[in-house]
């Protein structure tokens, strides 16, 4: 039975997904058989533990969520040695996620080299975004030596967001969409058209918004002074950044958003306060690029078990035409959180990550990358 499985490691676990070709034999279209997901920090040996729960299906594929492939990779690849190698390269590009997503693709290797690796790009969605929103202003040489350009993550996820988006609105043509992904990584796109014209993370996963552990924006000049003060290397502000840093650095150590969202302690409430503040204020400028806006949608880990906090997130925007209902919510997804008087549509839906991913696979390699009918 050709089933595949999807991983998508991001920085606090791993979605794991196996799908199967749909047994009606003229659809081709893959149904998820099994899915989980495995918390990061708690689990000592991943590899183990997805073989063990995926022990009953014979796999003929995985596919790999890789956050970066820098300016070499953004469509999907079969994984080779040579292209591995060059995974290897990037591993500081994303110091959260590629090590995970290289880890899992030589472990899985190793247990079994006759399982086809597909890997597929956080970036892919917003390789072409338009070279103003790519540009960073630095010195042409740098820039070329280096290759440096807002990338953009979350790509699965903000285009099936759209895609979701498309669903509740078939017919719509011209048409102007926020989405925003909100897990332990948080990022926002505007997308016209269907298409991106800007996101908020940037050369690496931590611009923009304020993260879990990552501290999105952040005055450079701040970093240089901080470097001098503190004598930090190059790694120790990886780690101050990256890890240290997001909601849990500013509330002190709380990391669960559900719990610091409901928190009366002042420093929990500043922690809310900065994560809203930065979403309305990318959102605003979000409005103004995309000059209006139709819809926003809101996916990821924090929006889709939180509708309160989603509403608390939208709230206070009734000057942009965004009205969002007061009543209690219920949570199943796809939800809708605005008025029936809001300018803006407001939903929040379960963003098909693993679909997404499947997808591009197929789309890349349509001739030797086949789902076939399972039999019966
Ligand atoms: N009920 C909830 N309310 C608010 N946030 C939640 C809730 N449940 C989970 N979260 C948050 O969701 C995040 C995980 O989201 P997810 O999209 O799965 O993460 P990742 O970015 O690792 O893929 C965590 O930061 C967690 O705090
Ligand atoms: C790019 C990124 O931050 O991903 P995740 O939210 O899955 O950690
Ligand atoms: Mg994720």
């Amino acid at each position: 039975m050709p089933d595949i499985l999807v991983l998508n490691p991001g920085s606090s676990n791993i979605k794991w997904t196996v799908f199967r070709a749909s047994p009606e034999p003229r659809s081709g279209i893959p149904s998820i058989i099994a899915e989980g997901h495995i918390n990061v920090e708690k689990c000592k040996n991943a590899i183990e533990q997805l073989r063990t729960v995926t022990a009953d299906h014979a796999l003929s594929a995985l596919i790999v969520r890789v956050v970066h492939g820098g300016s070499v990779f953004s469509s999907p690849i079969e994984v080779s040695g040579g292209s591995l190698n060059q995974l290897r390269s990037m591993v500081s590009l994303a110091p959260l996620h590629n090590k995970k997503a290289i880890n899992l693709i030589e472990g899985w290797h190793r247990l079994d080299d006759t399982i086809r690796i597909f890997a597929v790009f956080d970036t892919d969605f917003f390789a072409d975004l338009p070279v103003v929103a790519q540009a960073y202003g630095l010195p042409r040489a740098l820039i070329e030596k280096h290759r440096i350009r807002r990338y953009g993550f979350h790509g699965f996820a903000h285009q099936d967001m759209v895609r979701q988006w498309l669903q509740k609105n078939p017919h719509r043509q011209d048409f102007a969409v926020v989405t925003a992904q909100l897990g332990s990584g948080c990022s926002m796109a505007a997308i016209r058209d269907g298409k991106p014209v800007d996101t908020s993370m940037g050369f690496t996963p931590n611009e923009g918004l304020l993260m879990r552990t990552r501290s999105g924006d952040i005055d450079p000049g701040l970093l240089i002074w901080l470097q001098q003060q503190e004598g930090w290397s190059s790694d120790e502000i990886d780690y101050q950044l990256n890890h240290e840093a997001g909601w849990r650095g500013v509330s002190g150590g709380v990391d669960n958003m559900a719990e610091l969202f409901v928190s009366d302690h002042p420093q929990c409430r500043l922690a809310f306060a900065l994560f809203r503040y930065r979403f309305q204020k990318t959102l605003g400028s979000y409005f103004a690029v995309l000059g209006g806006l139709d819809g926003i949608v809101l996916s990821g880990g924090i929006a889709e078990h939180n509708p309160a906090l989603c509403q608390q997130l939208l709230s206070g925007l009734s000057h942009l035409g965004i009205e969002i209902h007061t009543e209690p919510v219920e949570s199943n997804l796809p939800l809708s959180l605005s008025s029936s008087t809001s300018q803006v549509q407001c939903w929040v839906v379960a963003a098909d990550e693993a679909g997404a991913m499947l997808h591009s696979v197929q789309e890349q390699f349509p001739n030797d990358f086949t789902v076939q009918p399972a039999a019966g």
